[in-house]
Protein backbone atom coordinates (compact mmCIF):
# COMPACT_ATOMS: atom_id res chain seq x y z
CA UNK A 1 0.00 0.00 0.00
CA UNK A 2 1.06 3.78 0.02
CA UNK A 3 3.07 2.89 3.58
CA UNK A 4 5.68 0.54 1.25
CA UNK A 5 6.34 3.93 -1.51
CA UNK A 6 7.04 6.35 0.95
CA UNK A 7 10.47 7.45 1.05
CA UNK A 8 12.08 7.26 4.72
CA UNK A 9 11.08 11.03 6.31
CA UNK A 10 14.28 13.51 7.02
CA UNK A 11 13.16 15.14 10.07
CA UNK A 12 15.09 17.88 11.68
CA UNK A 13 13.92 19.69 14.65
CA UNK A 14 15.31 22.90 15.90
CA UNK A 15 15.08 25.67 19.28
CA UNK A 16 14.09 28.88 17.36
CA UNK A 17 12.93 32.21 18.97
CA UNK A 18 9.35 33.02 20.29
CA UNK A 19 7.40 32.91 16.96
CA UNK A 20 4.88 35.01 18.71
CA UNK A 21 1.43 34.48 17.35
CA UNK A 22 1.87 30.82 15.83
CA UNK A 23 -1.45 31.17 13.71
CA UNK A 24 -0.37 34.60 12.23
CA UNK A 25 2.73 32.36 10.62
CA UNK A 26 0.80 30.28 8.16
CA UNK A 27 1.67 30.68 4.93
CA UNK A 28 -1.55 29.29 3.03
CA UNK A 29 -5.09 28.32 3.43
CA UNK A 30 -5.06 25.02 4.20
CA UNK A 31 -3.27 24.61 7.75
CA UNK A 32 -3.06 21.96 10.32
CA UNK A 33 -3.24 23.83 13.70
CA UNK A 34 -3.61 22.66 17.51
CA UNK A 35 -3.65 25.90 19.64
CA UNK A 36 -4.84 26.71 23.33
CA UNK A 37 -3.75 30.01 25.32
CA UNK A 38 -1.25 30.90 22.43
CA UNK A 39 0.39 27.25 22.86
CA UNK A 40 0.64 24.41 20.76
CA UNK A 41 1.67 23.39 17.00
CA UNK A 42 0.56 24.95 13.47
CA UNK A 43 1.85 22.89 10.01
CA UNK A 44 1.19 23.20 6.48
CA UNK A 45 2.47 21.70 3.53
CA UNK A 46 2.26 17.43 3.95
CA UNK A 47 5.56 14.85 4.02
CA UNK A 48 2.79 11.94 4.50
CA UNK A 49 -0.77 11.34 3.90
CA UNK A 50 -3.40 8.15 5.03
CA UNK A 51 -7.05 7.89 4.47
CA UNK A 52 -7.53 5.31 7.26
CA UNK A 53 -9.75 2.83 5.88
CA UNK A 54 -13.07 2.38 8.25
CA UNK A 55 -14.30 -0.31 10.05
CA UNK A 56 -13.18 -1.62 13.79
CA UNK A 57 -9.74 -1.84 13.32
CA UNK A 58 -9.45 1.78 12.20
CA UNK A 59 -7.27 2.19 15.25
CA UNK A 60 -4.63 -0.27 14.66
CA UNK A 61 -4.56 0.32 10.89
CA UNK A 62 -3.52 4.21 12.06
CA UNK A 63 -1.34 2.96 14.90
CA UNK A 64 0.73 0.81 12.63
CA UNK A 65 0.79 3.24 9.78
CA UNK A 66 2.40 5.67 12.35
CA UNK A 67 4.76 3.45 13.74
CA UNK A 68 5.99 2.12 10.22
CA UNK A 69 6.22 5.80 9.01
CA UNK A 70 8.17 7.07 12.35
CA UNK A 71 10.61 4.07 13.24
CA UNK A 72 11.68 4.20 9.54
CA UNK A 73 12.85 8.47 9.90
CA UNK A 74 15.63 9.37 10.35
CA UNK A 75 15.20 12.06 12.93
CA UNK A 76 17.38 15.18 14.38
CA UNK A 77 15.36 16.08 16.94
CA UNK A 78 17.27 19.32 19.06
CA UNK A 79 14.57 19.89 21.17
CA UNK A 80 13.05 16.77 23.00
CA UNK A 81 9.63 17.80 24.34
CA UNK A 82 6.30 16.43 23.39
CA UNK A 83 5.22 17.25 19.51
CA UNK A 84 8.67 18.22 18.63
CA UNK A 85 10.11 15.70 16.02
CA UNK A 86 7.65 14.39 13.81
CA UNK A 87 3.77 14.98 14.60
CA UNK A 88 1.10 13.60 13.08
CA UNK A 89 -2.06 15.53 13.04
CA UNK A 90 -5.77 13.62 12.70
CA UNK A 91 -9.28 13.19 12.52
CA UNK A 92 -11.63 10.39 13.08
CA UNK A 93 -14.87 9.87 11.75
CA UNK A 94 -17.11 9.32 14.87
CA UNK A 95 -18.63 6.82 13.70
CA UNK A 96 -16.19 4.11 13.05
CA UNK A 97 -17.63 2.61 9.79
CA UNK A 98 -17.39 6.21 8.12
CA UNK A 99 -14.89 6.72 5.46
CA UNK A 100 -13.38 10.43 5.98
CA UNK A 101 -10.86 9.55 9.17
CA UNK A 102 -7.68 11.05 8.06
CA UNK A 103 -3.23 11.30 9.46
CA UNK A 104 -1.46 14.10 8.04
CA UNK A 105 2.55 14.26 8.65
CA UNK A 106 2.84 18.04 7.55
CA UNK A 107 5.92 18.85 6.30
CA UNK A 108 6.78 22.20 8.59
CA UNK A 109 5.53 22.53 12.00
CA UNK A 110 6.07 25.49 14.35
CA UNK A 111 4.88 24.57 17.94
CA UNK A 112 5.44 26.33 21.24
CA UNK A 113 5.21 25.23 24.80
CA UNK A 114 6.48 26.07 28.00
CA UNK A 115 8.04 28.94 26.60
CA UNK A 116 10.16 26.92 24.31
CA UNK A 117 9.56 27.67 20.64
CA UNK A 118 10.58 24.89 18.31
CA UNK A 119 10.26 24.07 14.34
CA UNK A 120 10.20 21.04 12.87
CA UNK A 121 10.97 20.14 8.90
CA UNK A 122 10.69 17.58 6.80
CA UNK A 123 12.72 16.80 3.82
CA UNK A 124 13.67 19.71 1.61
CA UNK A 125 13.76 22.84 3.51
CA UNK A 126 11.49 24.40 0.58
CA UNK A 127 10.60 27.94 1.01
CA UNK A 128 6.98 28.90 1.51
CA UNK A 129 5.71 31.97 0.19
CA UNK A 130 2.85 33.56 2.42
CA UNK A 131 -0.28 34.96 1.13
CA UNK A 132 -2.23 37.23 2.96
CA UNK A 133 -5.37 35.96 4.56
CA UNK A 134 -8.65 37.05 2.97
CA UNK A 135 -11.84 37.31 4.32
CA UNK A 136 -14.53 35.53 3.36
CA UNK A 137 -16.91 37.94 2.19
CA UNK A 138 -21.14 37.96 3.54
CA UNK A 139 -22.28 34.45 4.60
CA UNK A 140 -25.73 33.08 3.73
CA UNK A 141 -27.15 29.79 6.03
CA UNK A 142 -29.35 26.87 5.15
CA UNK A 143 -30.60 24.16 6.79
CA UNK A 144 -28.64 20.89 6.81
CA UNK A 145 -30.20 17.57 7.17
CA UNK A 146 -33.44 18.49 9.01
CA UNK A 147 -35.12 21.99 10.11
CA UNK A 148 -35.26 22.95 13.26
CA UNK A 149 -38.74 21.81 13.88
CA UNK A 150 -37.69 18.72 12.40
CA UNK A 151 -34.92 18.04 14.57
CA UNK A 152 -36.81 18.85 17.95
CA UNK A 153 -39.17 15.89 16.85
CA UNK A 154 -36.38 13.68 16.76
CA UNK A 155 -35.53 14.94 19.95
CA UNK A 156 -38.81 14.34 21.33
CA UNK A 157 -38.91 10.64 19.50
CA UNK A 158 -35.50 10.79 21.58
CA UNK A 159 -37.16 11.25 25.14
CA UNK A 160 -39.72 9.46 24.44
CA UNK A 161 -37.68 5.81 24.05
CA UNK A 162 -35.26 7.06 26.44
CA UNK A 163 -38.99 7.10 29.09
CA UNK A 164 -39.88 3.46 27.90
CA UNK A 165 -36.83 2.10 29.41
CA UNK A 166 -34.28 1.73 25.37
CA UNK A 167 -31.58 4.21 26.92
CA UNK A 168 -30.09 6.64 29.42
CA UNK A 169 -28.72 9.17 27.23
CA UNK A 170 -28.37 9.91 23.97
CA UNK A 171 -26.53 12.96 22.51
CA UNK A 172 -28.67 14.11 18.95
CA UNK A 173 -26.79 16.51 16.58
CA UNK A 174 -27.81 18.49 13.57
CA UNK A 175 -26.09 20.42 10.73
CA UNK A 176 -26.60 24.30 8.94
CA UNK A 177 -24.84 24.83 6.08
CA UNK A 178 -23.40 27.97 4.85
CA UNK A 179 -22.05 29.80 1.99
CA UNK A 180 -19.84 32.64 1.77
CA UNK A 181 -19.12 35.54 -1.13
CA UNK A 182 -15.14 33.86 -1.48
CA UNK A 183 -13.33 31.10 -0.59
CA UNK A 184 -13.15 30.55 3.26
CA UNK A 185 -9.53 30.89 4.53
CA UNK A 186 -9.39 29.00 7.26
CA UNK A 187 -6.59 31.08 8.79
CA UNK A 188 -9.43 33.55 9.01
CA UNK A 189 -11.51 31.49 11.33
CA UNK A 190 -8.71 30.16 13.27
CA UNK A 191 -6.98 33.72 14.15
CA UNK A 192 -11.09 34.24 15.11
CA UNK A 193 -11.77 31.64 17.04
CA UNK A 194 -8.16 31.49 19.18
CA UNK A 195 -9.08 35.23 20.46
CA UNK A 196 -12.27 34.66 21.16
CA UNK A 197 -12.15 31.05 22.82
CA UNK A 198 -8.41 31.30 24.11
CA UNK A 199 -9.58 28.69 26.79
CA UNK A 200 -10.47 25.95 24.15
CA UNK A 201 -8.33 23.93 21.31
CA UNK A 202 -8.39 25.65 18.65
CA UNK A 203 -7.64 22.94 15.80
CA UNK A 204 -7.71 22.67 11.68
CA UNK A 205 -7.35 19.26 10.16
CA UNK A 206 -7.63 18.63 6.86
CA UNK A 207 -10.81 20.84 6.37
CA UNK A 208 -12.52 20.44 9.56
CA UNK A 209 -12.04 23.10 11.61
CA UNK A 210 -13.29 24.06 15.18
CA UNK A 211 -12.61 25.42 19.28
CA UNK A 212 -13.61 22.63 21.33
CA UNK A 213 -13.29 22.91 24.82
CA UNK A 214 -13.59 19.36 25.75
CA UNK A 215 -10.51 17.44 25.79
CA UNK A 216 -10.66 13.41 25.35
CA UNK A 217 -6.62 12.96 26.55
CA UNK A 218 -3.07 14.95 26.93
CA UNK A 219 -0.68 12.12 27.28
CA UNK A 220 2.66 12.97 28.25
CA UNK A 221 4.85 9.80 29.38
CA UNK A 222 2.90 8.34 31.40
CA UNK A 223 0.44 10.82 32.56
CA UNK A 224 -2.75 11.15 31.02
CA UNK A 225 -5.56 13.57 31.34
CA UNK A 226 -9.18 14.74 30.62
CA UNK A 227 -11.62 17.17 31.03
CA UNK A 228 -14.95 15.82 30.87
CA UNK A 229 -18.06 18.14 29.93
CA UNK A 230 -21.53 17.41 29.39
CA UNK A 231 -24.70 19.32 31.00
CA UNK A 232 -25.02 22.91 29.72
CA UNK A 233 -26.61 26.36 29.85
CA UNK A 234 -26.19 29.47 27.61
CA UNK A 235 -24.51 32.28 29.38
CA UNK A 236 -27.02 34.88 30.73
CA UNK A 237 -27.78 38.58 30.16
CA UNK A 238 -25.07 39.75 33.10
CA UNK A 239 -23.35 38.14 35.76
CA UNK A 240 -26.35 37.61 38.30
CA UNK A 241 -28.17 35.92 35.53
CA UNK A 242 -25.43 33.95 35.00
CA UNK A 243 -24.95 33.09 38.09
CA UNK A 244 -28.35 31.79 38.48
CA UNK A 245 -27.97 29.74 35.13
CA UNK A 246 -25.22 27.94 36.71
CA UNK A 247 -26.55 27.65 40.32
CA UNK A 248 -29.80 25.62 38.21
CA UNK A 249 -27.38 23.48 35.95
CA UNK A 250 -25.54 22.56 39.70
CA UNK A 251 -29.52 22.00 41.03
CA UNK A 252 -30.19 20.68 37.57
CA UNK A 253 -30.89 16.47 38.71
CA UNK A 254 -31.00 15.99 34.58
CA UNK A 255 -27.79 18.34 34.08
CA UNK A 256 -26.46 16.02 36.93
CA UNK A 257 -27.05 12.50 35.84
CA UNK A 258 -26.43 13.38 31.97
CA UNK A 259 -23.08 14.77 33.51
CA UNK A 260 -22.44 11.62 35.60
CA UNK A 261 -22.60 9.33 32.84
CA UNK A 262 -20.37 10.92 30.39
CA UNK A 263 -17.83 10.47 33.44
CA UNK A 264 -18.78 6.98 34.02
CA UNK A 265 -17.80 6.09 30.65
CA UNK A 266 -14.56 7.88 30.89
CA UNK A 267 -13.75 6.27 33.86
CA UNK A 268 -14.66 3.11 32.43
CA UNK A 269 -12.17 3.16 29.44
CA UNK A 270 -9.56 4.63 31.86
CA UNK A 271 -9.26 2.19 34.07
CA UNK A 272 -8.18 -0.75 32.60
CA UNK A 273 -5.01 1.13 31.42
CA UNK A 274 -4.40 3.16 34.46
CA UNK A 275 -2.32 2.18 37.78
CA UNK A 276 -3.62 5.02 39.25
CA UNK A 277 -6.68 7.37 38.56
CA UNK A 278 -8.59 10.66 39.96
CA UNK A 279 -12.11 11.23 39.07
CA UNK A 280 -13.55 14.05 40.71
CA UNK A 281 -16.45 13.93 43.21
CA UNK A 282 -18.39 16.64 41.85
CA UNK A 283 -17.87 18.86 38.80
CA UNK A 284 -17.18 22.37 38.42
CA UNK A 285 -18.11 25.34 36.26
CA UNK A 286 -16.32 25.46 33.12
CA UNK A 287 -17.58 28.80 31.68
CA UNK A 288 -17.12 29.95 27.81
CA UNK A 289 -18.24 33.18 26.14
CA UNK A 290 -21.60 31.44 24.55
CA UNK A 291 -22.52 28.68 27.20
CA UNK A 292 -21.73 27.51 30.66
CA UNK A 293 -20.86 23.33 31.00
CA UNK A 294 -20.79 21.10 33.91
CA UNK A 295 -17.29 20.23 33.98
CA UNK A 296 -14.72 17.02 35.59
CA UNK A 297 -11.13 17.23 35.12
CA UNK A 298 -10.10 13.54 34.84
CA UNK A 299 -6.31 12.86 35.86
CA UNK A 300 -4.43 9.32 35.66
CA UNK A 301 -0.71 7.12 34.79
CA UNK A 302 -0.77 4.22 32.67
CA UNK A 303 -0.01 0.86 33.56
CA UNK A 304 2.20 0.21 30.84
CA UNK A 305 3.54 2.10 27.23
CA UNK A 306 0.23 2.69 25.56
CA UNK A 307 0.23 5.56 23.28
CA UNK A 308 -2.55 8.91 23.25
CA UNK A 309 -3.96 6.76 20.13
CA UNK A 310 -4.26 3.56 22.35
CA UNK A 311 -6.34 5.79 25.13
CA UNK A 312 -8.38 7.57 22.24
CA UNK A 313 -9.21 4.10 21.28
CA UNK A 314 -10.11 2.80 24.95
CA UNK A 315 -12.21 6.38 25.42
CA UNK A 316 -14.40 6.80 22.08
CA UNK A 317 -17.01 7.39 21.59
CA UNK A 318 -17.43 8.80 25.26
CA UNK A 319 -21.29 9.22 26.89
CA UNK A 320 -20.58 13.25 25.91
CA UNK A 321 -20.99 12.55 22.45
CA UNK A 322 -22.88 9.20 22.25
CA UNK A 323 -24.73 7.97 25.21
CA UNK A 324 -25.43 5.62 27.55
CA UNK A 325 -25.47 2.65 27.03
CA UNK A 326 -23.10 3.48 24.04
CA UNK A 327 -24.45 0.59 21.37
CA UNK A 328 -27.87 1.71 21.76
CA UNK A 329 -27.13 5.29 21.61
CA UNK A 330 -25.25 4.47 18.34
CA UNK A 331 -28.36 2.76 16.46
CA UNK A 332 -30.54 5.54 18.37
CA UNK A 333 -28.21 8.28 16.75
CA UNK A 334 -27.80 6.33 13.29
CA UNK A 335 -31.95 6.29 13.12
CA UNK A 336 -33.27 9.82 14.26
CA UNK A 337 -30.02 12.36 12.90
CA UNK A 338 -30.16 10.79 9.32
CA UNK A 339 -26.83 12.06 8.47
CA UNK A 340 -22.97 11.54 8.64
CA UNK A 341 -21.31 13.39 11.07
CA UNK A 342 -17.68 13.16 9.63
CA UNK A 343 -15.32 14.36 11.96
CA UNK A 344 -18.13 16.12 14.29
CA UNK A 345 -17.80 14.46 17.75
CA UNK A 346 -14.70 12.62 16.92
CA UNK A 347 -11.12 12.21 17.87
CA UNK A 348 -9.34 15.28 16.63
CA UNK A 349 -5.82 16.05 17.42
CA UNK A 350 -1.87 15.20 17.33
CA UNK A 351 0.60 12.41 18.02
CA UNK A 352 4.42 12.82 18.07
CA UNK A 353 6.86 9.53 17.19
CA UNK A 354 7.01 9.09 21.07
CA UNK A 355 3.43 8.53 21.17
CA UNK A 356 2.83 11.61 23.19
CA UNK A 357 0.00 13.78 22.29
CA UNK A 358 -3.33 15.75 22.39
CA UNK A 359 -6.75 14.76 21.16
CA UNK A 360 -9.89 16.29 22.06
CA UNK A 361 -13.70 15.76 20.88
CA UNK A 362 -14.42 17.88 17.46
CA UNK A 363 -17.20 20.13 19.37
CA UNK A 364 -18.14 23.70 17.89
CA UNK A 365 -16.62 22.79 14.32
CA UNK A 366 -17.19 23.07 10.59
CA UNK A 367 -16.14 21.07 7.63
CA UNK A 368 -14.70 24.10 5.56
CA UNK A 369 -14.45 23.50 1.64
CA UNK A 370 -14.13 26.79 -0.94
CA UNK A 371 -16.92 28.75 -0.39
CA UNK A 372 -18.90 26.07 1.65
CA UNK A 373 -19.28 25.27 5.04
CA UNK A 374 -20.82 22.75 7.14
CA UNK A 375 -22.00 23.40 11.05
CA UNK A 376 -22.63 21.14 13.92
CA UNK A 377 -23.67 20.83 16.99
CA UNK A 378 -25.73 18.86 19.53
CA UNK A 379 -26.52 18.39 23.08
CA UNK A 380 -27.15 14.95 25.34
CA UNK A 381 -31.08 14.01 25.11
CA UNK A 382 -32.27 12.84 29.12
CA UNK A 383 -35.77 11.54 29.78
CA UNK A 384 -36.28 14.91 31.19
CA UNK A 385 -35.19 16.92 28.01
CA UNK A 386 -37.38 19.95 26.59
CA UNK A 387 -37.12 19.54 22.58
CA UNK A 388 -36.89 23.64 22.72
CA UNK A 389 -34.38 24.04 25.17
CA UNK A 390 -32.04 22.05 23.17
CA UNK A 391 -32.87 23.08 20.13
CA UNK A 392 -31.38 26.68 21.64
CA UNK A 393 -28.89 24.89 23.48
CA UNK A 394 -27.62 23.61 19.65
CA UNK A 395 -28.27 27.22 18.36
CA UNK A 396 -25.89 28.57 21.14
CA UNK A 397 -23.05 25.77 20.70
CA UNK A 398 -23.51 26.90 16.65
CA UNK A 399 -22.33 30.41 17.23
CA UNK A 400 -18.89 29.39 18.02
CA UNK A 401 -18.51 28.83 13.91
CA UNK A 402 -21.37 31.70 13.23
CA UNK A 403 -18.96 33.82 14.72
CA UNK A 404 -15.54 32.26 12.99
CA UNK A 405 -17.76 33.11 9.51
CA UNK A 406 -18.40 36.15 10.23
CA UNK A 407 -16.72 37.72 12.81
C1 LIG B 1 -22.35 17.57 21.49
C2 LIG B 1 -21.82 18.74 21.84
O1 LIG B 1 -21.40 19.02 23.09
C3 LIG B 1 -21.39 18.02 24.10
C4 LIG B 1 -22.67 17.99 24.81
C5 LIG B 1 -22.88 18.74 25.94
C6 LIG B 1 -24.25 18.79 26.59
O2 LIG B 1 -25.19 18.27 26.02
O3 LIG B 1 -24.40 19.40 27.65
C7 LIG B 1 -21.82 19.45 26.51
C8 LIG B 1 -20.57 19.35 26.03
C9 LIG B 1 -20.24 18.37 25.00
O4 LIG B 1 -19.79 17.20 25.60
C10 LIG B 1 -21.62 19.83 20.83
O5 LIG B 1 -21.05 20.87 21.18
O6 LIG B 1 -21.99 19.65 19.66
Amino acid sequence: MSVALIQPLVVRTVAVSDPDDLLARLPGAAPYAWIRNGEGLVGWGEAARAMVPPGPGRFDWARGWLSSLFAGALIRDEVGMPGSGPVAFGSFTFDADAPGTVLVVPRVVLARRDGRAWLTTIGDNAFDLARPPVEPGRIRYGDGTLTAPQWEHRVARAVRRIRDGGLDKVVLARDLTAVADRDIDIRVLLGRLARSYPECYTFSVDGLVGATPELLVRHTGQAVESLVLAGTTPRGSGPADDATRAAALYASKKDRHEHACAVASVREALTPLCSALHVPEEPELLVLPNVQHLASRVTGRLSDGASVLDVVAAMHPTAAVGGTPTGTALGLIRELEGMDRGGYSGPVGWIDAHGDGEWGIALRCAYISGRHARLFAGCGIMAGSDPATELAEAQAKLRVMQYALEG
